[in-house]
């Protein structure tokens, strides 16, 4: 059941049901709304009911709404046709996506100068053609009839000195032997888009990014040397250097613990709100609420709404 629980029996100290009694004091402290895509606007390209209602409703208040997501599969003007298609007008400078930190992450900070071998979507490679960073490697890549020796004479590209894994529906084993293998020099960067083990699409999970970063992991003995997404701070410098926002002022809406919510305590955002129309449960919440363990508080959100709708209907009784 997708909706999260209907009535909830336990009040947990430090994560609060947002309701009238606090939305007030919620939204006054709040200039600009960093909203989740997949599992609190979409699932997939089924939007979650209220959700449009609901951004119009911020925006009518005055709200900025930027959409941070950790999906790769698209560049950032392919996220405004899908957005607006699903009844979320957006400029380009209000989506801040994995694919597109992650070109810009390479270029600008790192100052990356090679050519990239990509186990990833097309999204992403355009957002690195796009910023000059040649790379090879994205879509089907499969040997018929394989042979262990065949893996011995795999060519390796000599100018290919990072390696960068997001979330490819085309990922096969000779992939990631090639990503092995230049990986196992260790002068060769490791890049991850990001490590969502999985994403809620039509009602389903389906295995995320995290998944194939992992096995890429494991066979190259190394983990990434730089992740983009949420909950590392790549993602919110880019919130920074294309909005020059407060994060005080700043909350995340979200539907994952270990990236979302987590961001917010990174980062340093104002609040975290959770909704329950994707990852997370509650009685995540609770178990990482009631743990001893610093890094599981940093999983817990200040407020949770069963889904997006309910600010909403928080936002009208505020009339
Ligand atoms: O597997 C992935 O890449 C992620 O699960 C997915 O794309 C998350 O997107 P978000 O919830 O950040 O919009
Ligand atoms: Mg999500």
């Amino acid at each position: 059941m997708w909706m999260g629980q209907s009535s909830v029996d336990f009040i947990m100290a430090g994560c609060k049901l947002l309701d009238e009694g606090n939305v007030q004091s919620f939204l006054d402290n709040t200039d600009i709304v960093l909203t989740d895509c997949d599992g609190v606007l979409w699932r997939g390209n089924q939007v979650i009911p209220g959700a449009q209602e609901t951004i119009e409703k911020l925006r009518k208040l005055g709200k900025k709404v930027l959409f941070v997501t950790n999906n790769s599969t698209k560049t950032r003007a392919e996220y405004v046709t899908k957005c607006a298609s699903l009844g979320f007008p957006a400029s380009e400078d209000e989506i801040i996506s994995s694919s597109y930190v992650t070109a810009h992450y390479l270029k600008y900070i790192v100052k990356y100068t090679g050519k990239v071998y990509t186990v990833g979507p097309q999204g992403l490679a355009q957002e690195l053609n796009a910023v000059g960073i040649p790379n090879f490697g994205t879509g089907p890549d499969v040997a018929e009839n394989w042979k262990f020796e065949d893996y011995t004479t795999l060519p390796l590209d000599p100018e290919v000195n990072c390696v960068v894994v997001g979330f490819d529906k085309d990922f096969s084993y000779v992939k990631l032997c090639r990503a092995t293998a230049y990986l196992r020099d260790k002068g060769c960067l490791f890049v991850a888009t990001n490590t969502d083990t999985g994403l809620p699409v039509n009602g389903r999970f389906i295995p995320g990014t995290g998944t194939i970063v992992a096995a890429v992991s494991e066979a190259a003995e190394r983990r990434p040397d730089i992740i983009c997404g949420k909950p590392h701070l790549p993602i919110f410098d880019t919130v920074l250097k294309l909005h020059n926002v407060d994060p005080k002022r700043c909350i995340m809406i979200g539907d994952r613990l270990n990236t979302d919510i987590e961001l917010a305590h990174n980062c340093g955002l104002g609040a975290a709100l959770l909704v329950l129309t994707g990852c997370a449960t509650l009685e995540e919440v609770r178990q990482k609420q009631s743990s001893n363990s610093i890094a599981d508080q940093r999983l817990v959100p200040n407020f949770y709404l069963p889904s997006l709708a309910q600010l909403g209907t928080l936002i009208d009784s505020l009339k």
